[in-house]
C-alpha cells in the first residue's frame, strides 16, 4: 500500500519536485503539480533516482522534460465532463431583472455553472495515490482558468451563487465534501490538492452552511454540521492564536517547510534575497501565510524596517500581522455555532459558544478598533501598533456584524467619514484592495469581487440611511462595471480594475483568470437584489460611467449623420 508521504515526496517537497520546478518547463508552475502519475509514487521516485544517476545528477532541461513526459500524464485526467443535475435554465433570480441586456447576462452567467462543474473519475477514489487531487465524493464548482479544483474561501461566494440559481443539490454536495475533508484533515485546505494541505484559507464553512440553511430551511443539516464546525473552530483557535495587547487573537500562518509547491521556482527566486537557510525558511512561511489569507500577495502583509507597508515580497511579515477579517470571521463562526446549538436544543453548548463569541468581540474592539482612524485596523505585532492602511477588510466587522449594535450610529458616522477621507468612492471600477501600487495582484488598482461584496454587504448590514445608500450605489456600480467588461470580452474575470469602468485586473505571478466562480456568484446575488432597479443607459437608464459616454457618442454620431444626410438631400 502506498503511503501519503510517498505522494508528498513528489507533489509537496523533495528532489524530484525541486529538479522539475527549477527546470522551468511550464509557463505556470502549477501545471506540473497538477499532473497525474503514470506509475505508483514509489516507482516514480525510483525512476527519478535512476534518471538522476544516469545523468550524473545534472540533467539538461530537455532531459527533465522527457522524464516528466514519461512519468506524468496530461493535465485534467482526474475529471470527467459533468453537467450539474440540478441546473435549471431559468432560475427565479432572472425574473427579478428588468433590463433586457442584464437579463440576458443573468441567463449567460447561470449557464457558466455548467462549464465550471467538475466530477472526479472513479479511478481517483480507487487509486488516489496517482493524483495530487484530494478525492471528494460530490462534484464541485471550481473558480475556472488555472484553478481546476475547489478553493476554500471562493466556495462561499460560489455556493451563494448556486443557491440563488436554485442549485441546492450541488451546493449541498460541496458542503458535504468540506465536512468530509474536515473529518479527514482536521481543517479545510487552501484548495483541493495535497500540495495545499498544509494551510487553509479564511474559514467560511460555517457561513456557507448558514447560507444553505437560510435558503433551504433545512435546520437538521445545521444540527448535523455542528461536530465538524466545532472541530474547525477549535483547529483555528489551537493553531493560529497569538497575543496582542494581552488578548488572544488569530493570525494566518502555514505549518510546512519549503517553498509553495505550486509556485516553487517563484518562491526560490524571492528567497535569494536571504542568506541563511533559516531566513529562507522564514520567508517561505510568510509566503504561505499570505496564501492562507487568500490575499497573495499584497503590501497589506509588508512590514519594512520603519514598520511601514512599503516594500516588496521580501518584506512579508504576514504571521506578525493580526488581520481584522480573520477575527471577525471567527466571531461569526462562534455565533453561528451557538445559533445551531440552540436549534439542536443544546442550550449549555449554545451558551459556551455565545461566551466564546463575546470574548472574540472584546478582543476585536480592543485590538482592531481604532478610534482615531474611525475604523478597524490590522495590528502589527512587531512594532506593537495599528496599521493605518486601507484594505476593504478594515470594514469586515460590518459584514460579520462583529460590533456592539448599540454603537451603530457612531460607527456609521465614523466609517462613512473614513470612506470620504480616503476618497474610496472615486474609483469608476470599484474600491481597490489597497491604495498602494506594487504590481502584486492584491494591491492597487485591482478590485476583487469578494471584497466588493464584503463592503457592499457590510454597509447594508450597518443599516443607517447613509450606509444603505452607499451600499446600493456601490452595488449598482459593481453590476454595471462587470457587465461592461462582459459585453466587451464575453468573459467574467477573477479580479477587476478600480481605475477603469469595465476593466479587468492584472499583476501578480500568473495571468488574470477567466471563469470565474466568485465573480459570477457575487453578480448573480446582486442581480437578484438590484435587478429590478438597474436600467442600462442604452435601455433608458440615466447613469453608468463609460456606458453613458458611449450612449452620448452614439446619439451625437446619429445626429451628425442626420444633419449631413439632411444637407445632402437639400
Ligand atoms: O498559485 C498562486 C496562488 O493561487 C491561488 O490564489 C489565488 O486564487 C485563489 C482561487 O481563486 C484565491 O482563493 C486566492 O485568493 C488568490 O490569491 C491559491 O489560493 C494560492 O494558495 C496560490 O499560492
Amino acid at each position: 500500500m502506498e503511503s501519503k508521504s510517498d505522494l508528498s515526496q513528489i507533489y509537496c517537497y523533495g528532489e524530484l519536485l525541486h529538479t522539475v520546478q527549477m527546470a522551468h518547463l511550464f509557463a505556470d508552475s502549477k501545471t506540473f503539480v497538477d499532473r497525474k502519475l503514470k506509475n505508483t509514487p514509489a516507482e516514480t521516485i525510483a525512476n527519478f533516482q535512476t534518471f538522476m544517476a544516469a545523468k550524473n545528477n545534472s540533467p539538461t532541461q530537455d532531459e527533465i522534460r522527457e522524464f516528466v513526459e514519461n512519468n506524468f500524464d496530461d493535465l485534467g485526467k482526474e475529471f470527467v465532463p459533468w453537467e450539474p443535475t440540478d441546473w435549471v435554465e431559468h432560475p427565479a433570480f432572472i425574473d427579478n431583472i428588468n433590463d433586457p441586456d442584464l437579463k440576458q447576462w443573468g441567463v449567460d452567467l447561470n449557464a457558466i455553472w455548467k462549464d465550471l462543474g467538475r466530477k472526479m473519475i472513479d479511478d481517483v477514489h480507487a487509486n488516489p495515490h496517482f493524483y495530487s487531487i484530494i478525492p471528494v465524493d460530490n462534484p464541485v464548482i471550481v473558480p475556472g482558468g488555472r484553478f481546476i479544483e475547489f478553493y476554500y474561501w471562493d466556495s462561499y461566494w460560489i455556493i451563494r451563487g448556486l443557491l440563488y440559481s436554485q442549485m441546492t443539490h450541488t451546493a449541498r454536495g460541496m458542503l458535504e465534501n468540506f465536512m468530509s475533508i474536515v473529518r479527514r484533515f482536521g481543517f479545510i485546505p487552501n484548495g483541493g490538492r495535497i500540495y495545499y494541505a498544509q494551510r487553509s484559507q479564511p474559514p467560511l464553512l460555517a457561513a456557507m452552511i448558514k447560507s444553505y440553511v437560510e435558503f433551504t430551511k433545512d435546520t437538521q443539516f445545521a444540527v448535523q454540521s455542528l461536530e465538524v464546525l466545532e472541530h474547525e473552530f477549535e483547529y483555528w483557535m489551537n493553531n493560529h492564536t497569538v497575543q496582542a495587547k494581552g488578548y488572544n487573537v488569530c493570525a494566518y500562518g502555514g505549518i510546512s517547510p519549503g517553498p509553495r509547491p505550486e509556485s516553487y521556482r517563484e518562491d526560490i527566486e524571492t528567497s535569494k534575497a536571504f542568506v541563511t537557510d533559516a531566513e529562507k525558511e522564514e520567508h517561505y512561511a510568510e509566503l504561505k501565510a499570505a496564501a492562507e489569507s487568500g490575499m497573495d500577495f499584497s503590501s497589506r502583509w509588508f512590514i519594512n524596517d520603519k514598520g511601514e507597508q512599503t516594500g516588496d515580497l521580501t518584506h512579508l511579515k504576514t504571521r506578525s500581522i493580526v488581520p481584522v477579517e480573520l477575527n471577525a470571521i471567527l466571531h461569526w463562526n462562534a455565533k453561528i455555532i451557538a445559533e445551531f446549538y440552540r436549534l439542536a436544543g443544546n442550550n449549555s453548548k449554545a451558551e459556551e459558544y455565545e461566551n466564546k463569541a463575546a470574548k472574540i468581540l472584546e478582543a476585536i474592539e480592543a485590538v482592531h478598533w481604532n478610534e482615531e482612524a474611525g475604523v478597524w485596523l490590522d495590528y502589527d505585532l512587531i512594532n506593537n501598533k495599528s496599521r493605518n492602511y486601507f484594505v476593504p477588510t478594515n470594514l469586515a466587522p460590518l459584514w460579520t456584524m462583529s460590533y456592539n449594535l448599540n454603537d451603530t450610529e457612531k460607527i456609521s458616522k465614523s466609517v462613512l467619514k473614513y470612506i470620504e477621507k480616503l476618497e474610496l468612492d472615486k474609483y469608476p471600477g470599484g474600491v481597490p484592495n489597497t491604495l498602494y501600487r506594487t504590481g502584486e495582484q492584491w494591491d492597487f488598482p485591482n478590485v476583487w469581487p469578494p471584497m466588493q461584496y464584503l463592503l457592499i454587504k457590510g454597509l447594508e448590514n450597518l443599516g443607517t440611511q447613509e450606509s444603505k445608500e452607499l451600499s446600493v450605489k456601490w452595488g449598482h456600480r459593481w453590476v454595471k462595471s462587470n457587465f461592461q467588461a462582459y459585453s466587451e470580452t464575453r468573459a467574467m474575470f477573477e479580479k477587476y480594475d478600480a481605475e477603469r469602468f469595465g476593466g479587468h485586473g492584472g499583476g501578480g505571478e500568473y495571468d488574470v483568470q477567466k471563469g470565474f466562480g466568485w465573480s459570477n456568484g457575487v453578480i448573480i446575488e446582486f442581480l437578484d437584489k438590484y435587478g429590478r432597479n438597474i436600467t442600462l443607459p442604452g435601455n433608458g437608464g440615466n447613469d453608468g460611467g463609460k456606458l453613458k459616454m458611449w450612449s452620448v457618442i452614439g446619439i451625437t454620431a446619429i445626429a451628425v449623420i442626420a444633419v449631413v444626410v439632411g444637407r445632402l438631400l437639400i
